[in-house]
């Protein structure tokens, strides 16, 4: 969302804190974080004339202004290695037989570092349990380096140049890949930690650079894993050898396992060509004619597709709403530590962030998580990958992981929850129809290939919509969207495939027991190589609703509709939807109830869509404003307005930073 939802901080002269005896209002923070008796207007000197102060309560007081703030925000995300550095800056750095204390010099002194030695600063001198130089520092007891120090600020800008976040560094630990086996059958093999910028020739160079020989090697732009294959075990065993000795760009590369695919173990068994495809003496017949071959890093075998796309699914649901609750609360405590330090040391702080301290460092009391009306099933629009699977079948379905890390196979979507039984029965469809179809499926790891995705978008009928078990009988009218990459692609023979398509569709949705809803079919043309296609992609329609002369403005075009408080929605290809209708109506509910809304509201609906919060909040407020840069959107906004009577309504094609430029 626009920034227009955050209020800007007032003027300081309003916010001057305390008229009786007047100080700098930065002051006045300081003093409040450093005694959460003096914000709540009790005397906190009183405390300490009467009894000496606890330990913490000794360190805030000699402690600088503001330093405390310092030290919690700087390393925040090492809570429990901090709580030991936070709470006993005067702690010395050996126990008292005489062992170093296990955090000891793994933090850098933040008197030492901003007053440097001396009485000014940290006067602990070798008994400071914190490393007074960067050299001094070393690493937590988890291997990890205090975030606040040179290091670890490389290493994250390393990280973060490579294009790989926490996430990724989490899953590749979880997954094992860096684990590698020595043996002659197992000679492909993953290297981890390559810059994304790389392609096969630079990786080739760095190889031949380090003295590594190899046979294979192939690296895609924008993956941090490339492929190589050794010939033989000492070649495997002398690059584990040089990578471990050796970095590149400041960052270890590591050699993982690889899995090939069951059709190229075949293939590996026979002669093997220059560019690591199987000769033609091979006789595999699951391997792909397409060349989409290519062997997956090894985490992909251990994951099931459900893994990867509910990976809370092994949770009950109370469980997973707990989970989401707490992913939550660490997003606001974060947003209150960011804005906290972004505020400049002589602005008061607004009371959200002041006020935060008392609701767990909160930006706002979190209510939780509220329960969803439907569970299973519940999602109106499912975008199903197409490509191989680890068996080097032809599929429709899901990645088993991120393609950055190596992971390109697909695996048809069993037992996902949240997807629903009749965009699996599509998907199949589509799948047998991909085994005899002459152009072949997309390869994530050189860009080639025709059928990309294969996405289904149900609507559920108004009436049905209010009752949430059974979704499937819900569903009135399906779209399917066929994106592919005409590159080079003869026209004819593309046609001809279309025909066949939607014939398969068609035919295969009326012999479903009970017969599928099969409203529209649309070809997405998308020949770039970015994985979202832009919304200006032609579409190419192969089966067109037919035009209920009953809708007003209705026009010969590809749409569905679905139903949220009882208001129509008509949906063009691209335009988006709250993929869970029943959870979407209780949110707008929600957030119409939370806004106080009455006949003088002006409402802006910032990002509308097709204009369902907006539309559906219309009766309880004088005039809503939609703004919404995707023109399709827009369009079909001003047709919801119209299909469903409502007249205050104006939607405005447009990107939202543009039409408030001063906010
Ligand atoms: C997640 S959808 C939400 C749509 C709608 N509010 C709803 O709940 O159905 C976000 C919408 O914002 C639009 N959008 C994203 N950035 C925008 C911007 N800078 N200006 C205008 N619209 C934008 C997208 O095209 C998309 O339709």
């Amino acid at each position: 969302m626009e920034d227009t939802t955050t209020p800007p901080p007032p003027p300081p002269q309003q916010q001057q804190p305390d008229q009786q005896a007047p100080e700098l209002a930065g002051e006045k923070r300081k003093r409040e974080e450093e005694s959460p008796a003096a914000a709540s207007g009790e005397n906190p000197s009183m405390e300490a004339t009467t009894q000496p102060p606890p330990p913490e309560q000794q360190r805030q007081e000699t402690e600088p202004a503001g330093e405390k703030r310092k030290r919690e925000e700087e390393s925040p995300e090492a809570a429990p290695g901090d709580a030991a550095p936070a709470s006993a800056a005067a702690a010395p750095a050996t126990t008292g037989e005489g062992e170093r204390h296990p955090m000891s010099k793994t933090s850098l002194c933040s008197f030492f570092r901003r007053r440097g030695g001396g009485p000014d600063g940290c006067n602990h001198g070798e008994a400071c349990r914190y490393a007074h130089t960067e050299e001094e520092l070393r690493p937590r007891p988890d291997g990890t380096w205090d975030p606040t120090s040179d290091r670890a600020k490389k290493l994250r800008r390393v990280s973060e140049e490579e294009g790989e976040g926490a996430a990724g560094e989490e899953r590749r630990g979880r997954w094992g890949q860096e684990e590698v086996t020595f043996d002659e059958s197992s000679l492909d093999k993953c290297l981890v930690g390559l810059s994304r910028h790389w392609l096969a020739d630079r990786l080739k160079s760095f190889l031949d650079e380090q003295g590594i020989s190899y046979a294979v090697a192939k690296k895609k732009k924008g993956m941090t894993v490339g492929f190589v294959t050794f010939e033989t075990v000492e070649q495997l065993r002398n690059a584990v050898e040089v990578l471990k000795e050796n970095q590149s760009g400041g960052k270890q590369i590591k050699i993982a396992d690889a899995n090939r695919r069951s059709h190229q173990k075949l293939h590996s068994e026979g002669p093997v060509s220059n560019n690591g495809a199987a000769t033609e003496n091979s006789s595999d017949a699951a391997a792909p004619a397409d060349g989409t071959s290519g062997p997956e890093a090894a985490g992909a075998s251990k994951r099931t597709v459900r893994d990867a796309v509910t990976p809370l699914a092994h949770m009950t649901y109370s469980d997973q709403l707990e989970h989401k609750k707490s992913s939550v609360a660490q997003l606001l405590k974060k947003l209150t530590r960011n804005a906290k330090k972004a505020c400049p040391a002589d602005v008061t702080l607004p009371d959200w962030i002041s006020n935060a301290k008392q609701i767990g460092g909160l930006s706002c009391k979190l209510e939780g998580i509220l329960e969803s009306p439907v569970i299973d099933g519940y999602r109106n629009k499912c975008e199903f990958s197409v490509g191989h699977s680890l068996a080097g079948k032809k599929t429709v379905g899901f990645m088993l992981g991120n393609f950055r890390e190596g992971v390109t196979a697909v695996e048809e979507p069993v037992d996902c929850p949240n997807v629903s039984a009749m965009s699996c029965k599509y998907a199949m469809i589509f799948q047998d129809f991909l085994q005899l179809s002459c152009l072949p499926a997309w390869n994530r790891v050189d860009n080639s290939g025709f059928w990309r995705q294969f996405t289904v978008r149900e609507g559920r009928s108004p009436a049905q919509a209010v009752v949430a078990q059974d979704t499937q009988t819900q569903i009135s009218e399906v779209m399917i969207i066929i994106q592919v990459c005409s590159t080079g692609v003869d026209e004819v023979l593309m046609k001809d495939e279309f025909a066949k398509l939607s014939k398969t569709l068609v035919q295969g949705a009326a012999t479903c027991s009970p017969p599928l809803p099969l409203t529209t079919i649309v070809v997405q043309d998308h020949t770039g190589i970015s994985n979202v296609a832009p919304a200006d992609c032609p579409l190419i329609p192969l089966l067109v609703p037919e035009v209920d002369q009953s809708e007003e403005g209705a026009v010969d075009k590809t749409r569905i509709h679905d139903h949220i408080s009882n208001l129509r929605f008509s949906l063009s290809p691209t335009a988006f939807f709250q993929v869970n209708t029943l959870a979407a109506e209780r949110l707008y509910t929600l957030a119409g109830d939370w806004a106080n809304l009455n006949s003088d509201t002006l409402l802006f609906d910032v990002c509308c869509g097709t204009g369902t919060i907006g539309l559906t909040l219309a009766h309880r407020v004088g005039m809503v404003v939609g703004i919404e840069m995707n023109e399709s959107a827009v369009v079909d906004a001003q047709r919801n307005a119209l299909i469903n009577g409502i007249k205050n309504c104006r939607f405005v094609c447009g990107k939202v930073r543009l039409m408030y430029p001063n906010e």
